[in-house]
């Protein structure tokens, strides 16, 4: 019946949800189901309603913010960490929010359950992940999770169809494409791009009309507002952006994508968190890690799929990352050569640049 929200709508109605600080259910086919709030937008007053509901509420970590907290991760890539009834709002923020590690540490040790089943609970974090939030979730188990739901109004989630979309990137789809005349090139057209799943759109900028027969030069840069956009010495994006461009001017030929996947995927306002962690010492991987994030939460599969759409089949990649070249080989589009891509060190972004050279295996 189409006049009900499928899945991929749900979840999308799902994040909107959780960064409203509004809860959500999440059931799987055991019977088992649970109602689940985002850690960073959870209100005093939603924590104490869900108190009132008895049960012992925990915050789902990830592995990495749980080594960084010294809780016993049983789960693996995440651990269960029970909230003491005698704490507030503020103890639940810590236990998300790195921030405060260095300044007021947590008084340990945090309690972690053991027994039971935590894949609603991996869920619970990965839909805070693709709402950009903190990966923290405040999970408590419910009885009859549907019919809860349903008398509330309240989004639910069913696990066993979340799970494979959670996984995978949403099938995208160009909305529009115009001229662009461009400084560069006059010859510029920008393409637009929207996923199924209500998610950020992406952008691709074609320059000249490139043969789809030949390895065009391609570009994938990833969104970044302070680098494209503000100049910031932190970083190499902006002039890597322009540099790219340059080159496809130059050449009359190219194709840039724009993707949204701001500080590597986890958002611009955790890419902020990331940063004022920086401030205090930690190196980009690090600062990544204690906010439980990976090093890389992108997903460039994406890239290759709006290649493919365009009709591309190999590319000239600017680039000096192996990963990206990696993943589009493995999906389909042939990287006939690397043109390196090294433009913009500063004072600032020496540092920066050395570590993704040394611990994400950047090409220098
Ligand atoms: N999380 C996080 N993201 C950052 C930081 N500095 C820059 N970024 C983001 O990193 C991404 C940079 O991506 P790219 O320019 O594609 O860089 P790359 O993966 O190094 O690959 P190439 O530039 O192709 O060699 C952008 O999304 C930036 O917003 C940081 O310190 N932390
Ligand atoms: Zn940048």
């Amino acid at each position: 019946m189409s006049l009900f929200p499928d899945i991929t709508e749900l979840l999308a109605r799902a994040r909107a949800d959780l960064r409203m600080g509004v809860p959500v259910v999440l059931a799987d086919d055991t019977g088992f189901s649970v109602l689940s709030l985002a850690a960073e937008t959870l209100g005093a007053q939603r924590l104490a309603d869900l108190r009132a509901l008895g049960g012992v509420p925990v915050v789902a970590i990830t592995g990495r913010r749980a080594e960084t907290l010294k809780a016993r991760a049983y789960d693996g890539d995440l651990a269960r960490v029970v909230i003491p009834a005698d704490v507030d709002m503020a103890w639940v923020q810590a236990v998300a929010d790195p921030s405060d590690d260095l300044a007021a540490p947590m008084k340990g040790p945090l309690m972690t359950e053991r027994q039971g089943n935590a894949n609603l609970h991996r869920i619970a974090i990965a839909l805070t992940k693709s709402a950009r939030l903190l990966p923290a979730a405040v999970v408590l188990p419910i009885a009859d999770g549907r019919a809860f739901a349903a008398a509330r109004g309240l989004t639910c989630i069913d696990h066993a169809l979340a799970a494979p979309h959670l996984a995978d990137r949403s099938p995208l789809r160009e909305v529009v494409a115009a001229r662009l005349p461009m400084e560069v090139s006059e010859a510029g057209r920008l393409h637009v791009f929207r996923p199924e799943d209500g998610g950020e759109e992406h952008y691709a900028v074609e320059i000249g009309r490139p043969d789809r027969e030949k390895p065009v030069l391609a570009r994938l840069h990833s969104a970044c507002f302070t680098g494209d956009l503000m100049g910031s010495l932190k970083c190499d994006c902006g002039p890597q952006l322009r540099g790219a461009l340059a080159q496809m001017g130059a050449e009359g030929a190219g194709v840039l994508l724009y993707l949204n996947q701001e500080g590597r995927g986890i958002g611009l306002a955790n890419k902020m968190r990331a940063y004022f962690l920086q401030d205090q010492g930690f190196d980009t991987v690090e600062a990544n890690h204690r906010l439980g994030f990976e090093d890389d939460e992108r997903d460039f599969r994406l890239g290759s799929d709006i290649l493919k759409s365009m009709g591309f089949k190999s590319v000239r990649l600017l680039t000096n990352n192996p990963a990206k070249i990696a993943m589009m080989e493995r999906t389909g589009i042939a990287v006939t050569e690397r043109v390196p891509l090294k433009v913009g060190e500063t004072d600032h972004n020496r540092g920066y640049l050395a570590t993704k050279a040394s611990k994400s295996g950047h090409l220098l």
